[in-house]
């Protein structure tokens, strides 16, 4: 149900829960972005209530507030939530003076893995700042229909650490889990499908409410190649961009296939050599690779898709990595183009339908916006939509909580035990950032 707008003169904001097409009025946004002086780290100067961030080698975007929110679940959730952003920005009065892509106003979103349950959000923040190529700017946004005023940032706040964090099992133990590991990898000698990713949470605890801002920091610092985010208390630094459409330019990266690192520099080159034959791996993601070009197709008018993956490396394991480009064809956003990918075989299976269906039948699991599209979009509809991977979910109710997710591709060849060792190499970033 539509719900707002809400506040009073000078703090008007639109807030808007629905499970029907969104229809409700939107109100004058009015935006403005000026270029400012080096502030500082972007993740240091989030203040403590809901941090909005993707941040990949210290540039991007951070913002704080809440100018306006949309949220809905089903089917048609990307869609709708693209018609409001669009009807927000058709009235909107925007002065720009940085003219980079993710200046002027931005949303934010994250979107739920399954069509329910669940709601998926786009957020518009009041202030917004971005770095990018030695650039720094601050955008700031009114719904009230005034030229909203300058903030002063905040300087580096200190973070609270969490206290000592306690893991526990979520849905499943282990030892279950490979239970349902070695069910899919019968399902799939039976030729009922040819992969599935099933996942696994853990449920981490701390003695006093978790200031994300701390995990946040860590996962910038120590997986500075990926791509830090946090929207609605789901925050992590996935390594899988799902997709980015720049002035017309159309990337994603695909990863599928992994090996954990030993932390032994030559054995790992060594590792790193042999996932790069491994015919197991080399089918798991080529799997993952078609899904993406195929998804992608329609929407480009040329595509280079390598033959052949590279490995990537992270600080806790190293993937088969394919960077596809393309040129695109029409108008559709960044968040149309998510849409289309989602869920790609990195994180659903093939075929996906069949593989969607095991996974709801075996996983045992509410994946909530795991493993689906996180990002944001501009006001051309440029945006940066990744995999929320390597990610943990702040219990709305009970901020001393959180859920750690991580999943496995599973292919003819997989064996149980070695997917759990992986399922628990891809819990270390969260994890690590929450104790250290
Ligand atoms: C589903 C996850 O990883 C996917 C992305 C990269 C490699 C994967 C793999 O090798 O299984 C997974 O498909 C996860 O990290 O939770």
């Amino acid at each position: 149900m539509p719900s707002g707008p809400t506040g009073h003169a000078g703090e008007l904001r639109l807030t808007l829960v629905t499970s029907a097409p969104v229809t409700a009025p939107v109100p004058q946004l009015v935006a403005r972005s000026v270029e400012i002086p080096d502030p500082g780290p972007l993740l240091s100067l989030l203040p403590d209530t809901s941090p909005y961030a993707w941040v990949r080698g210290g540039q991007g975007l951070v913002g704080w507030g809440e100018a306006a929110r949309v949220e809905t679940s089903g089917a048609h959730r990307f869609a709708e939530l693209e018609a409001w952003w669009r009807t927000l920005i058709n009235t909107a009065v925007v002065r720009d003076e940085v003219q980079l892509p993710g200046s002027g106003p931005v949303a934010f979103g994250s979107f739920t893995f399954d069509d329910e349950p669940g709601t998926s959000t786009l957020v518009l923040p009041e202030t917004i700042v971005g770095h990018r190529d030695g650039r720094w700017w601050v955008t700031t946004v009114s719904v009230a229909g005034n030229l909203p005023p300058l903030p002063t940032l905040p300087s580096a706040t200190s973070v609270r650490r969490p206290g000592a964090i306690s893991f526990a099992d979520g849905q499943l133990t282990g030892a279950d889990w490979e239970i349902v590991v070695a069910s899919a990898v019968d399902r799939i000698n039976a030729g009922e499908l040819e992969k599935v990713v099933l996942a696994r949470d853990l449920v981490a605890e701390s003695p006093h409410p978790i200031d994300t801002r701390w995990p946040l920091r860590r996962l910038g610092e120590h997986y500075s190649r990926c791509w830090t985010f946090s929207v609605d208390g789901l925050l992590g630094a996935t390594p899988e961009l799902l997709v980015r459409r720049e002035r017309g330019l159309v990337t994603s990266r695909v990863l599928a296939g992994t090996i954990r690192r030993t932390h032994d520099d030559v054995h790992d080159l060594a590792l790193a050599a042999s996932l790069a034959r491994s015919s197991k791996d080399l089918e798991e993601h080529e799997f993952a690779v078609r899904s993406v070009a195929d998804a992608l197709a329609p929407y480009c008018s040329s595509m280079n898709v390598p033959e052949t993956p590279f490995v990537l490396h992270l600080s806790n394991v190293m993937h088969l990595a394919t960077d596809v480009t393309g040129v695109a064809s029409g108008q559709a956003s960044s968040l149309a183009m998510a849409a289309a990918l989602h869920p790609s075989a990195a994180v659903g299976g093939t075929p996906t339908d069949r593989a969607i269906e095991l996974i709801r039948e075996l996983e045992g699991l509410d994946r909530g916006r795991y493993a689906a599209p996180i990002g944001w979009i501009d006001s051309a509809g440029d945006g940066e939509w990744g995999i929320a991977l390597r990610c943990a979910q702040l219990d709305p109710s009970d901020p001393t909580r959180m859920r750690l997710f991580a999943g496995c591709g599973i292919v003819a060849g997989s064996n149980p035990a070695e997917e759990l060792a992986e399922s628990a190499a891809k819990l270390i970033p969260m994890r690590d950032a929450l104790v250290r």
